[in-house]
């Protein structure tokens, strides 16, 4: 089923387009890999379908829900932001509990849901400690935990793994791939690291200038060009991160 359909969704800033014509779906329990240059649009892809940019044109559908309805929408997906601030006195299960009471737990199912949370994203130890004795990694896969709570059918995960360090990427990239296993999510992964894309991603959407340069299984991706990296190359005249 899919859970995300994009048809000629576009984003103008003036005469600049930030966004052009993006059509494609994803399916539920699908990891799709947001790839391209620097200023390609993947922010403003990830905006426009979380609803908080409005498009200039086109329509779009998430967990089955239309455009046009932004606040249903917000219900059913969680949301990882390029860059996320944390309470620094708060700890953890505080942070998660606290986000679930927002989505309207009642105060014992969000004790539930925020022990349940940190375990997943292996924090479980640290759920008592202040966040501000969290490293980076932590700090992101907290935001993950976050992301989830209300137990979305669709998570946007703007560069998760920028600024950690390999031990720190392989736990996100591991948490990553559970949530679509397990949830059944359909996680939209933006990053600028190839490498993360051909570990967990079934397929892929390679963005340049604003235009849809490729779509599809990664698997038709690499057999086309030989591998991610070449593709890239290709297709945008740059080298992508290992
Ligand atoms: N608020 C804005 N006003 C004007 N132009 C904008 C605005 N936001 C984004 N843009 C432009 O839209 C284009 C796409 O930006 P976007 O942030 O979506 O790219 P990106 O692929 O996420 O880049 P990066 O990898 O550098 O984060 C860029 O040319 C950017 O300068």
């Amino acid at each position: 089923m899919a859970t995300i359909e994009a048809i000629g969704l576009s984003k103008r800033y003036g005469a600049r387009n930030a966004l052009d014509g993006l059509t494609f779906a994803a399916d539920a329990g699908e990891v799709i890999g947001l790839l391209g240059p620097n200023g390609a649009g993947k922010t403003t892809t990830i905006r426009l379908l979380t609803t908080i940019l409005e498009p200039t044109g086109g329509t779009f559908a998430v967990a089955g829900v239309p455009s046009d309805q932004p606040h249903r929408i917000r219900r059913r997906i969680g949301v990882l932001p390029e860059s996320a601030g944390y309470p620094a006195r708060q700890t953890g299960a505080e942070y998660l509990r606290y986000a679930a009471r927002l989505f309207g737990s009642s105060r014992h199912d969000a004790r539930a849901v925020a022990g349940r949370l940190l375990t997943d994203v292996g924090l479980g130890d640290r759920a008592g400690a202040r966040i501000s004795t969290y490293s980076r990694g932590m700090k992101q896969r907290l935001g993950i935990a976050r992301a989830l709570v209300n137990d979305p059918a669709v998570v946007f995960l703007d560069e998760p793994t920028l600024g950690l360090d390999p031990a720190g990427q392989r736990e996100i990239l591991s948490t990553i791939a559970a949530i679509a296993e397990r949830r059944g999510a359909t996680v939209v992964l933006s990053t600028h690291t190839l490498t993360e894309v051909e570990q967990v991603s079934g397929s892929v959407l390679i963005l340049d200038h604003g235009r849809l340069r490729a779509a599809g299984p990664l698997a038709g991706i690499v057999a086309g060009a030989g591998s991610l990296s070449a593709a890239f190359l290709d297709l945008t005249g740059e080298s992508g991160h290992d």
